[in-house]
């Protein structure tokens, strides 16, 4: 029965889901105790328990480790020259997929394992305790079945991107790879993944080919995301709706209906600002899906070709200024509103009972996470009560 108490916390975020959504649950001068890998006592600080180890935060905040609902890291290659050319004016397409299908393909798994590795660890050095991990550069049975294989040696959250754009060989049958989806690369792929995922969008899978992936997934045992309405309005939100899908990622062009189609549905909708951001896109109409009702999360998205980044306080920094959503919503979204999209209640708060997932900020607060953006203010990282990252030292 190991015990740690983190004492003198100035602000702590607790996201006690019994406050209702998007209620952060602040507490000042406030102290946890983990034990044995989970939240055992909240309180004030005055007020601690003896523990085993203790740490003393000095006024500074304490939050729920982040948690990432939407990334790619099984990927070889980079695609620099991509960005470059679309700051010069080029617009994003899909085709670019292509250019890392091939690359990925090519290389070895030791190499895809090294490149998921390492990525994890910027993430997790930027805050984020908990990380899903999509296929969808491999785009043949055998390359998603490895790309599968390699993401769950690092998080169970490992989702089949089955349907990302047809490969070359599928070029213009798109019918012809869903069919190869449906019938042969999901029933290889589906012992190895949690969700299944389609791109829905003009230049990938219309809704027909993309309804026809999630529902072979399900059939497989698979939980529905998918990526939708990210370069332009389509019927990628209201598929995820009528699919109950757990979360329909980017929702970067919406219509009224669509806003509406959410509110009255459990689908969450997971901005991914910093997409935008390196697409020079426009950004999500996240005061419009808030104050709908929508349940909103924020996502990362590293990826090689729309937003090479892991930091998801770079992304709550933008959603503050450019998508209007306050500190408290930006913060709630990244962590709480993560685990909503992953359909976890153990993680993204630190109600009693919780997972010792949390985060030191250098800052007295969380509000400057978008306050100070561009700081690398993620002092302390704790996985399961153990304190594996510091940019102080001590860590495991
Ligand atoms: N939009 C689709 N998939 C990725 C981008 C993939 C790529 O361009 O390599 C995304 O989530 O942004
Ligand atoms: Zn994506």
């Amino acid at each position: 029965m190991a015990t740690t108490a983190l004492t003198n916390i100035g602000t702590l975020v607790t996201n006690d889901p019994t406050l209702g959504e998007g209620a952060l649950g602040v507490r000042h001068d406030a102290a946890v105790v983990f034990e044995d890998g989970v939240v055992a006592w909240v309180g004030d600080s005055a007020d601690t328990p003896a523990a085993d180890t203790g740490r003393d935060l000095d006024g500074r905040a304490v939050l729920p480790g982040f948690v990432e609902s939407h990334s790619h890291l099984v990927f070889a290659g980079e695609r620099a020259e991509e960005f470059a050319a679309r700051m010069s004016g080029e617009k994003y397409a899909a085709g670019g997929i292509r250019t890392t299908i091939e690359a990925t393909r090519a290389a070895s798994d030791d190499q895809l394992a090294a490149n998921v590795r390492r990525l994890l660890g910027e993430s997790l050095r930027s805050g984020s305790t908990t990380v899903e991990c999509k296929t969808g550069y491999g785009q043949s049975a055998s390359d998603e079945l490895r790309s599968a294989q390699i993401a769950g040696r690092f998080t169970d959250e490992v989702t089949l991107l089955a349907a990302h754009v047809p490969p070359p060989e599928y070029a213009g049958r798109a019918d012809d790879y869903v069919a190869m989806v449906c019938d042969e690369m999901i029933a290889a792929c589906a012992p190895h993944a949690k969700w299944i995922d389609v791109f829905c969008e003009r230049g990938a899978f219309n809704r027909e080919q993309a309804r026809a992936v999630l529902t072979a997934g399900v059939e497989a045992g698979l939980i529905p995301r998918v990526h939708g309405n990210q370069l332009g309005e389509g019927p990628g939100v209201q598929l995820a709706v009528e699919m109950n899908a757990a979360s329909v990622d980017h929702v970067t062009y919406v219509t009224p209906a669509d806003v509406d189609a959410l509110a009255g549905g459990s689908t969450v909708a997971t901005l991914l600002p910093g997409a935008d951001f390196s697409t020079r896109n426009k950004y999500p109409d996240a005061r419009a899906l808030l104050d709908a009702g929508v349940t909103v999360a924020l996502g990362a998205d590293c990826n090689p070709g729309t937003c090479y980044t892991t930091s998801l306080p770079f992304c709550i920094a933008i959603a503050v200024r450019e998508l209007h959503m306050t500190p408290a919503e930006a913060v709630w979204a990244a962590t709480a509103g993560g685990a909503r999209a992953l359909q976890r209640e153990d993680v993204g708060s630190l109600r009693i009972g919780a997972r010792a997932d949390a985060i030191g900020l250098d800052a007295p607060s969380y509000l400057h996470l978008a306050y100070r953006p561009g700081v690398p203010l993620i002092r302390e990282v704790f996985k399961d009560g153990t304190l594996i990252a510091s940019s102080v030292g001590g860590a495991a």
